[in-house]
């Protein structure tokens, strides 16, 4: 039997990228191997500024930190097409957005959807990977507090999580505090689609997150093992998240 081919996509701030958000990418792999899947290529894609979050820096340092985050992968890759849309895209969209321009490559029909320059960076990468393949899903990667954040009023409309669990799949990598099981368990729709909703346990458990970073920051305190130097390098260079370099001591 030939492996379902699957390629996993995280959406979030990476407000800084962390060490926990590259491992992220390797446990839900070593998972989806386990059960039969291909998992061909990961996925960053960093919310556009647009979202207004605060303390969110612009894309254009998150996408850097990102880029020099990703030097020693060769397996994960930056997606830069949300932080280029006018707005902020629901995560439904952009997992739309991904899977049609893959269907694309698969079906060479790439020119009658997607522009080729749309996406230079993903067709070099994909390119390859497509040939004589039958189909290739997206997934959602993402942590528990993020699939829990679907129970926020107002969040996110109903069609939206209808599609993603139904349309894509999540595959949810379990953290401190959050209940996946028991979350799927209190929803319908989740419960509906429950194949599709993979639940991947963290048993190396860092309880390590971008707002932690970044109260360390601001503190001046070091942030050293929690996320790659040069990501490091980047934030004091730029004087990111409160860090200064000029301390009155
Ligand atoms: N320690 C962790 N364990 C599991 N998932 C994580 C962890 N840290 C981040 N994620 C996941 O990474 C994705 C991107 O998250 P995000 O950019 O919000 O990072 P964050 O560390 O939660 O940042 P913030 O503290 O600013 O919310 C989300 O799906 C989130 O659940
Ligand atoms: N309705 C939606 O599609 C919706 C709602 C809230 C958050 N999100 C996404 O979830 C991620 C959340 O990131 P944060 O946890 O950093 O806020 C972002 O990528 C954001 O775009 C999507
Ligand atoms: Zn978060």
């Amino acid at each position: 039997m030939t492996a379902k081919k699957v390629v996993l996509l995280a959406c979030g701030s990476f407000n800084p990228p962390t060490n926990m958000h590259l491992r992220m990418f390797e446990v839900a792999r070593d998972h989806l191997q386990k059960l039969g899947f291909e998992v061909l290529l990961g996925l960053v894609s960093p919310v556009h500024d647009g979202y207004g979050k605060k303390d969110l820096v612009s894309s254009t340092h998150r996408i850097a930190m990102l880029r020099l985050a990703l030097q020693n992968t060769d397996w994960i890759k930056l997606s830069d097409w949300e932080v280029c849309q006018e707005g902020h895209s629901r995560t439904a969209v952009v997992l739309k957005y991904h899977q049609n321009l893959i269907n694309s490559i698969i079906n060479n029909k790439l020119n009658d959807n997607i522009n080729e320059q749309d996406a230079p960076w993903f067709l070099n990468v994909l390119q390859d990977s497509c040939r004589n393949v039958q189909s290739i899903q997206v997934k959602l990667l993402c942590g528990a507090d993020l699939l829990e954040s679907f129970g926020t009023p107002g969040l996110w409309a109903d069609e939206d999580i209808e599609s993603i669990v139904g349309n894509h799949g999540l595959v949810v990598i379990t953290r401190e505090n959050a209940n996946p099981q028991q979350f799927i368990y209190m929803s319908d729709v989740l419960t509906k689609y429950i194949s599709n909703i993979l639940i991947v346990n963290e048993w190396i458990k860092h309880d390590l997150s971008s707002t932690k970073i970044r109260r360390a920051l601001r503190r001046q305190e070091s942030i050293k093992y929690l996320t790659p130097d040069k990501v490091i390098d980047y934030i004091t260079r730029h004087e990111l998240f409160g860090w200064t370099n000029n301390k009155q001591s």
